[in-house]
């Protein structure tokens, strides 16, 4: 009745009263956005200070990497990108934001990338963790699982799956691929055997399995709607109380969906072919229910996640469970692009690639290199090739957007302005990687002998504004585990391989989500002796 009343009188409005209510809205919100707020000193384009739609549909083009450099060339060190959010670009910022011991936790934006509370509250799920307790608790139990040291207990399963698909592409020679999709599927090959140790024959099948295309659907969906985390709350509000119940998904969210009902407890499948999400929750299943005890030398991370809940319980199955999962979700797409990138960068420049082959010859000729390279080899005995890589990663950090967090209580001055409280500010890795006051006038270019150059004190310098996995409390857990896949695989690739590109003339495109990645690359490769 209250509701029939409020409608009717609302319908008795004159509609130029609505207009005058409207504008005066309108101006309040301008007033509030553009002069009432202490953002309204930090400089930027005029769309983005009244709304948040202007980063959006920036973010639509995924050119973030591009875009976030040329707003710091043309506004300087600090951009407003939206009424409460801004970017940085300086080191001292840097260090700010993101040490160790910094209060500025992650913004909204990192909720997209989770379930939103949905599944309930005990999950794992590190990236968009916001209870800081709870991912210490979390960190420090699987922790031991992913240090340096435990990738040696790994080593035998990677050898066995590197020797196999490099032995794969050796019977394949010639074969047209496109360069990010490959290495997307050696990846997910690796990881497979790395968690199992079983693979999951991508290569051989020459297909994915659906793993990869359902990463870059979510990611492709939570990059975007990670900006609006009150209609992602409504979708997810929509598809639980009403699109799940009559199973039926809407086509643009289903990507995200299924990610979402995969963490969810799921069904157990025993179809390989299914993608690598449903099987890695099978494969934890069956080593559950196996009776065999614990291996005392754990070869692959899901043993070694059931040795530690052996001597601590407070590791429950379901985080168990996920952070196995973790594996294929954030290791999948990001290891293929270093690779790749890498790969790209030294077809590129064929003095450098010719550099490289000569270095892998003479350490092999010295008998420092074998044909299956240990998790050292890279770093002992081939710099430049090291320096290559480093060069790479610097210039295409995996990620391709601002790492957004919250301005502390309190407020906090960076870049000569106040920014409030709850302000939204990140630095780009593709802005601070290529920081003229750490890497030179040069930094935009590739130039793989600056790594050779510097002393030790630089590059221990330099690695305190290496972002490449992330920074302080909140850096890479998975690090270990990417670097023993490509420090064994990037040399093999160059001791076994000529490259070239398929279509030299081909437009180098590199597009971003949250990760950056180029599309469309055609790559292929010739048995060296
Ligand atoms: C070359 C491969 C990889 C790269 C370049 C990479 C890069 C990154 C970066 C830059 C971040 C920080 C993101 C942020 O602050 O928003 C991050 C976080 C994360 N990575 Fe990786 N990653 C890689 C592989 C892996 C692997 C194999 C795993 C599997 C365990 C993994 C799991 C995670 C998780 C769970 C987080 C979130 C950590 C947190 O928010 O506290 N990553 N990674």
């Amino acid at each position: 009745m209250a509701f029939a009343n409020l409608w009717e009188q609302t319908r008795q409005v004159a509609p130029s009263t609505w207009l005058f209510l409207s504008i005066i809205g309108l101006i309040t919100y301008l007033v509030s956005v553009r002069s009432l707020t202490p953002l309204r000193t930090v400089p930027g384009p005029f769309l983005a200070s009244i709304t948040r739609l202007w980063i959006f549909m920036h973010q639509t083009r995924r050119k973030r990497q591009d875009l976030d450099r040329s707003l710091h060339v043309r506004y300087g060190p600090i951009v407003r990108i939206s009424p409460r959010e801004v970017i940085v670009s300086s080191p001292d910022s840097f260090k700010i934001i993101y040490a160790a011991s910094s209060k500025f936790v992650k913004a909204e934006w990192y909720q997209a990338t989770g379930e939103g509370g949905w599944t309930g509250k005990d999950g794992l799920d590190f990236l968009n963790e916001m209870d800081m307790d709870k991912y210490r608790i979390q960190r420090r139990l699987i922790g031991p699982a992913y240090t340096a040291d435990a990738m040696k207990d790994l080593e035998g399963n990677l050898n066995a799956i590197l020797e196999r698909n490099i032995a794969i592409m050796r019977e394949r020679e010639g074969m047209e691929v496109d360069v990010d999709e490959f290495f997307n599927l050696f990846t997910v090959d690796c990881l497979s055997q790395a968690t199992f140790s079983k693979s999951k024959g991508l290569v051989d099948a020459n297909k994915d399995d659906g793993t990869i295309g359902l990463i870059k659907g979510a990611w492709n969906f939570m990059h975007l709607i990670g900006f609006y985390p009150g209609i992602f709350q409504a979708i997810l509000w929509v598809t639980h109380r009403i699109i799940n119940p009559v199973g039926s998904l809407l086509a643009y969210v289903k990507p995200r969906l299924r990610a979402t009902i995969i963490t969810a407890d799921m069904p157990l499948v025993e179809d390989t072919t299914q993608n690598s999400f449903a099987w890695c929750v099978t494969e934890f299943q069956k080593r559950k229910d196996s009776p065999k005890p614990i291996p005392e030398h754990a070869p692959d991370i899901a043993s070694k996640l059931f040795q530690i809940q052996a001597s601590k319980p407070a590791l429950k199955d379901h985080w168990l469970r996920d952070t196995l999962l973790t594996n294929f979700g954030a290791g999948g797409e990001t290891t293929a692009i270093v690779i790749s990138t890498l790969l790209i960068a030294l077809m590129s420049d064929p003095k450098s690639m010719e550099r490289v082959h000569e270095e892998i010859d003479l350490a092999r000729r010295e008998g420092k290199l074998g044909n299956l390279p240990s998790l050292r080899d890279l770093r002992e005995h081939l710099p430049f090739l090291e320096a290559c890589l480093n060069e790479s990663m610097r210039l295409h950090p995996i990620v391709g957007m601002s790492l957004m967090r919250v301005v502390p209580e309190g407020g906090y001055t960076l870049e000569g302005h106040f920014l409030p409280a709850g302000t939204i500010v990140g630095i780009n890795p593709w802005v601070i990687s290529r920081d003229k006051s750490l890497y030179g006038q040069d930094a935009d270019e590739w130039r793989p002998e600056r790594w050779l150059e510097y002393g030790a004190e630089k590059l221990k310098a330099l690695e305190t504004y290496n972002v490449s996995f992330g920074m302080g409390a909140r850096s890479c857990p998975g690090k270990h585990l990417s670097q023993a896949i490509y420090y064994k695989m990037i040399p093999m690739l160059f001791m076994n391989f000529d490259w070239s590109f398929a279509e030299p003339g081909a437009k180098r495109v590199i597009e971003s989500t949250f990760s950056t990645r180029y599309i469309n690359m055609k790559v292929r490769w010739k048995n060296r002796v």
